[in-house]
């Protein structure tokens, strides 16, 4: 049946006007003012209310084992979650274990998403150990359109690769025309102040901020930057939280270099002074950690400079009983935080009702470049005759309260609860169904689909 949302503020990150929405199938189909009403049409009246292409957070991790437990968000939840707060597409990351193949790796996280997502999903397929074997299926994972790849420059003995094996990566995904991104912080360093602190039985969440001090980034994300200079490859630096970091983006792009770099919202957001709060802390326990007010500032400059393309979330959520495993040693606390939910209206709130942003800034930011970079773009990421139909319809007024009470994230706590935020996305379409309305989940299980990526770069 067809879906017509009327009347409502349409925006896109190249337009922005009064216009219906007509949406046939799963797509699409007209634009336009005052657009005639085709029997058996369902009408959203959308006076008042702004609508936006669907959400894509390009940076979660759903069920991901990591530091011995997994993150306690499923696909299940995790994109239910997501939905509700208006991210109808997530790309996840799936973990080659070292010694073993990406394609068992890639295999796993199928098992795990398929049938089981509600809302929409793609993969980045992070390689934590370049060898000849793995060289010879970065091809073949491309062609089955998972077309960006990850290098963690930290976590050693489990994720990280050496800079040999990250020339190589880029070398080799740079053939096929894929992406790739990198965790960028020093995890030679970081390691050697984890174990200092230790020594000195400096064991609380503090110390896990003060481990990975702000040249821990700069420094890799430098590194990382120079590296794909020299590959001749375009970079791609997930959550970058500090000045330091942005200013090699900076440098980079001195030199006509595209590196592309993500915040995530708690960067933009939250401060290191709730790691003083004791145990609490361990609650924003993340890495890299959150930083300091200046970095807030240089990062929403960055956004504002087109330095910074996309606001992500690392969502890795822990149940607070799976934080306690590091009560008595800060390296022990799973590292990670729940967002994917409160993304968008968050950003929404604080940015653009805050003027920090436009709200076509915004739109770029939560949608399109991230539909763009990752080759997605046009089916998703817009609104245009042909896309997906995403929508995404936000009343800009409606305040609320985030609460681990009302959240939908599979945790029991939130690093923003009893925030009052202003504009509450109210109705979700997903691929021409309605997703979300009024609260409540209206795809089951299952309706979630793999998206399959192009090489496309931004
Ligand atoms: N970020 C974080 O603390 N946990 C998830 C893994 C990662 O992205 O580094
Ligand atoms: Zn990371
Ligand atoms: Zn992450």
């Amino acid at each position: 049946m067809p879906i017509l949302l009327q009347n409502g503020r349409v925006v896109t990150a190249d337009s922005d006007g009064i216009c219906d929405i007509l949406v046939e199938g799963e797509q699409i189909v007209a634009l336009g003012r005052h657009l005639p009403v085709p029997a058996d049409t369902t009408v959203l009246d959308c006076t008042g209310k702004i609508v936006v292409p669907g959400g894509i957070d390009p940076h979660v991790h759903l069920e991901m084992p990591f530091m011995g437990t997994f993150s306690s968000d499923t696909y299940e939840t995790g994109t239910r979650a997501a939905l509700h707060g208006g991210t109808t597409t997530v790309i996840d990351f799936v973990l080659q274990k070292q010694g073993h193949s990406l394609r068992a790796a890639l295999e796993e996280w199928q098992g795990r998403a398929t049938g089981n997502a509600v809302g929409d999903y793609s993969f980045h397929l992070a390689v934590t150990d370049f060898n000849e074997n793995t060289k010879a299926e970065i091809a073949e994972i491309v062609a089955e359109g998972i077309t960006s790849f990850k290098a963690f420059m930290a976590y050693k003995g489990s994720l990280m690769i050496d800079d040999a094996q990250l020339i190589g990566l880029m070398q080799e995904v740079k053939k096929h025309g894929g992406l790739v991104t990198a965790h960028a912080t020093n995890g030679d360093v970081i390691d050697s102040l984890i174990a200092q602190h230790r020594a000195a039985g400096q064991l609380a969440p503090l110390y896990h901020y003060l481990s990975q001090p702000e040249v821990t980034e700069a420094e890799a994300s430098g590194r990382f930057a120079d590296l794909a200079n020299y590959a001749g490859t375009e970079a791609y630096i997930v959550h970058m939280t500090c000045e330091g970091a942005l200013n090699q983006v900076r440098h980079a792009t001195r030199r006509n270099q595209r590196v592309l770099a993500e915040t995530c919202i708690q960067y933009l957001l939250l401060d290191a002074s709730l790691y003083q709060h004791d145990f609490e802390g361990a609650k924003v326990v993340m890495s890299p950690p959150l930083r300091e007010k200046k970095d807030q500032t240089a990062l929403w400059a960055g956004l504002n400079q087109g330095l910074v393309q996309v606001v992500g979330t690392d969502h890795c959520p822990f149940l607070w009983e799976q934080k306690l495993a590091g009560k008595d040693d800060f390296s022990k606390i799973p590292n990670g935080h729940p967002a994917v939910e409160h993304r968008m209206e968050l950003l929404f709130s604080e940015g653009v009702g805050d003027g920090k942003i436009t709200l076509q800034r915004f739109v770029e930011v939560t949608s399109t470049n991230a539909a763009k970079i990752f080759g997605m773009f046009p089916r998703k990421g817009t609104i245009s005759i042909g896309a997906d139909a995403d929508l995404v319809v936000i009343d800009p007024a409606k305040k609320h309260v985030i609460s681990a009470a009302t959240h939908h994230m599979n945790v029991d706590y939130s690093a923003y609860e009893g925030w009052e935020v202003t504009g509450k996305v109210e109705t979700v379409l997903l691929r021409g169904q309605v997703a979300v309305a009024a609260g409540e989940t209206k795809v089951a299980k299952g309706y979630g689909q793999f998206i399959k990526r192009s090489k496309t770069a931004f």
